[in-house]
């Protein structure tokens, strides 16, 4: 796994985007096309793509245990409860009682005072009417001009997510590597298969918490568990796994049954226990050079439902690390007990995606993300090479 660009990653890029800006907010944004279903047929029902904030309330993931609810709650990001004084902005500017013509008139009606009137000696707060106007200019009776229209700044929209919860292949873009591909299998183990496999793994996989070091060098502890296995060593950001080649039996068989429902082979997996909402990781794309070109990635979710999110890289020869995401286009997918969701092509070129730490309580997570991984010399270290020479 590459880390997010704030913590480190390999990259091509230049250190500064030799005065280019980047696209905000359309422009010549990359486009993507989203396919529903196995079938060309883009309005079949399966594979359904909406715009939907993120963390809607109304999303309901299988569970793993009989009991769960998925009780989102108040979304903290979400807009704030509208203004308590509407008539606030209604205030007719005309009646400025720093102005002179109002003065002279003998001032504002008199209000009864509250505790809600943060300025008693005033009737009229600075927000109601004058918002913007700096406080000294109204002291010299001078009048609140509001701003013309095209003098607003406009401010780009933050791009919403658009939420894929339905099973099929999506062709999530086209460009600028070559097609990026994900495929859901919501339902790839059954409920009683999916119960069996977290509880064997559970017992099983001897997880550990690795130290990585952020871009200042600071070492931090990652918010999850973690443990590799397979014949080749695996390297992320700062964290060297070695070879690990005692796959627990029930591991191997969530292998084999991928593989054959799938037709591809794996060598590898890389599993992460979120043991609660607080953990999660950060941005990031499968992108390891022992992963080589186009990988194919077979991610396997078992208990607590979290939600998967991708978005869009920016445009080759900008620098990520300076880039503003707010406006990529994004897909949050939503991971349930025993779905399987497959990642092929482009995807880890020109996506990253994450599974973002939550507000509201959230169970056990264990999740697999099969891989085939090639010999990668650089991350050999000496003594390996020296017996290999042998
Ligand atoms: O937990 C997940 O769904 C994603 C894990 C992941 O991105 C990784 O292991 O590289
Ligand atoms: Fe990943």
């Amino acid at each position: 796994m590459a880390a997010h660009p704030q913590e480190a990653r390999r990259a091509p890029y230049p250190s500064s985007q030799n005065g280019r800006t980047q696209s905000r907010g359309g422009g010549n944004r990359q486009k993507s096309r989203i396919q529903g279903g196995w079938a060309a047929d883009a309005h079949q029902p399966r594979g359904r793509v909406q715009a939907r904030g993120r963390g809607q309330p109304n999303f309901r993931g299988r569970g793993y245990h009989p009991t769960l609810q998925c009780n989102l709650g108040p979304d903290p990001t979400q807009e704030p409860p509208s203004d308590p004084n509407p008539q606030a902005q209604e205030y007719p500017p005309g009646l400025n009682p720093y102005a002179p013509e109002f003065k002279s008139a003998g001032g504002p009606p008199k209000q009864e005072q509250s505790q809600d009137m943060p300025y008693p000696e005033h009737t009229v707060t600075p927000h109601q009417g004058y918002f913007g106007q700096p406080h000294d200019l109204m002291h010299q009776g001078y009048k609140y001009i509001p701003p013309a229209p095209e003098e607003q700044v406009s401010v780009p929209e933050e791009t919403k997510p658009k939420m894929i919860e339905e099973d099929g292949e999506y062709i999530i873009s086209e460009e600028p590597s070559g097609k990026s591909r994900i495929v859901l299998f919501k339902n790839f183990l059954s409920q009683e298969e999916a119960d069996e496999a977290l509880c064997q793994l559970e017992q099983e996989i001897k997880f550990k918490q690795q130290v990585n070091k952020n871009r200042a060098g600071k070492d931090y502890l990652e918010p999850r568990l973690v443990r590799w296995f397979g014949e080749h060593p695996y390297a992320y950001s700062k964290v060297r796994m070695e070879a690990n080649e005692e796959w627990p039996p029930a591991l191997l068989r969530l292998k084999e049954k991928i593989e054959k429902k799938n037709d591809l082979t794996f060598n590898s997996v890389l599993a992460n226990l979120y043991r609660t909402g607080k953990d999660g990781v950060a941005w990031h794309s499968d992108d390891e050079y022992g992963l080589r070109e186009q990988p194919k990635i077979a991610s396997l979710s078992l208990g607590e439902t979290r939600m998967f999110e991708m978005r869009k890289k920016p445009p080759k020869g900008i620098n990520p690390y300076e880039f503003d995401y707010t406006t990529s286009e994004k897909l949050t997918v939503p991971l349930t007990h025993g779905a399987l969701l497959l990642m092929t092509d482009h995807t880890q070129d020109d996506w990253q995606h994450q599974v973002p730490k939550e507000y509201h309580d959230k169970q056990k997570r264990i999740n697999l993300t099969f891989r085939t991984i090639y010999p990668d010399a650089r991350h050999e270290r000496k003594q390996d090479r020296v017996l290999k020479l042998d």
